[in-house]
C-alpha cells in the first residue's frame, strides 16, 4: 500500500514593504533572472506536486501581483496580509482547508525542489520541520554601543530559513494563542515552540538567501543562474 498522500497548503507571505531594500517597490517585485523574485518562489513551489493550493499573502493595496501571469493559475489564491508578518500567515491560516500547511517566504526565491521534498516530508508529524543552515560564522553578540559584548557558541546554532512546514491546525491555534499572549514571533516555527512542540531542523542549502538588502539580489541573481 502505498504512503497516504496527505494535502498540503503552501501560504507565501508577500505581504511585505521590503523597508531594508528601499527599493521603488515591494522586493517581491524586483527584476531577477528575467523574472521577478514572487515568480521564482512561486515557480518552485507549483513545481511541488504535493502543494495543492498555494495562498498568496498580499498588502492590501498590492498593485503589482494582479499584474503577473502567474496571478491566475488555478492552483494559485490571494489573502490580504497584515502589518505584521506572524499576522499576515495568520490571516492566510484561516483560509486553508488541508491537513498540513507549508510556509515560506516569497523572498526566498533560491529554494530547491530538494530541500522543499525534504521540509514537506520531516514537516507531516506532530511538531513540524523547518528547513535551516548552520552557522559556520564566529557569532558575536554586540552590547548595543557597537562594542562586543560577548561571543556565542555556534553549537548547534542554526539560521532558520523557510519553508516551514506544520499541522495547520495545530499551528493556527498555536500563532493565534502565542499572538495573543504578546510573545514575539518572528517565524512559524516561533509559535510552535511557545505552544511546548519541538519542530524539527532539517539541513538545508545555505544558498536559500532572504532577499532583504540591496546586496542581496546579485547573489541570488548568482544562485538561480547556478541552480
Ligand atoms: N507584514 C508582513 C511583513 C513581511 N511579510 C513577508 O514576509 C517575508 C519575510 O519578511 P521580510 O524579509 O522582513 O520582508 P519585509 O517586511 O518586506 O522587509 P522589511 O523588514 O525590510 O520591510 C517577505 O516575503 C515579506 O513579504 C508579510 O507577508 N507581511
Ligand atoms: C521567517 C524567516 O524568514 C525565518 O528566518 C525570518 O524570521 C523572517 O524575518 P523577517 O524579519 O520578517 O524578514
Amino acid at each position: 500500500m502505498s504512503a497516504p498522500n496527505f494535502s498540503v497548503t503552501a501560504i507565501v507571505p508577500a505581504a511585505g514593504i521590503g523597508s531594508r531594500m528601499q527599493a521603488d517597490r515591494p522586493k517581491q517585485y524586483l527584476t531577477l533572472a528575467q523574472s521577478t523574485v514572487i515568480e521564482h518562489t512561486l515557480t518552485c513551489l507549483l513545481a511541488e506536486p504535493d502543494i495543492e493550493m498555494i495562498i498568496v499573502a498580499l498588502a492590501a493595496h498590492d498593485r503589482w501581483f494582479a499584474q503577473l501571469p502567474l496571478a491566475t493559475h488555478p492552483r494559485i489564491k490571494t489573502v490580504v496580509g497584515a502589518a505584521e508578518r506572524a499576522n499576515t500567515v495568520l490571516n492566510a491560516l484561516q483560509e486553508v482547508t488541508s491537513e498540513w500547511v507549508l510556509v515560506h517566504d516569497a523572498a526566498r526565491p533560491c529554494l530547491h525542489a530538494c530541500d522543499l521534498a525534504a521540509v514537506l516530508k520531516a514537516g507531516q508529524q506532530a511538531d513540524g520541520a523547518i528547513l535551516a543552515s548552520r552557522v559556520v560564522d564566529t557569532m558575536k553578540r554586540g552590547d548595543g554601543e557597537g562594542l562586543i559584548a560577548e561571543s556565542v557558541s555556534r553549537e548547534e546554532l542554526w539560521h532558520a530559513l523557510t519553508p516551514q512546514c506544520f499541522a495547520t491546525q495545530t499551528l493556527l491555534e498555536a500563532l493565534s494563542a502565542a499572538l495573543a499572549a504578546g510573545a514575539t514571533i518572528t517565524d512559524e516555527a516561533s509559535a510552535m515552540e511557545w505552544a511546548g512542540f519541538k519542530p524539527q531542523l532539517v539541513a538545508g542549502r545555505a544558498d536559500n538567501i532572504k532577499i532583504t538588502r540591496p546586496e542581496d539580489l546579485s547573489l541570488a541573481q548568482f544562485f538561480l543562474e547556478k541552480k
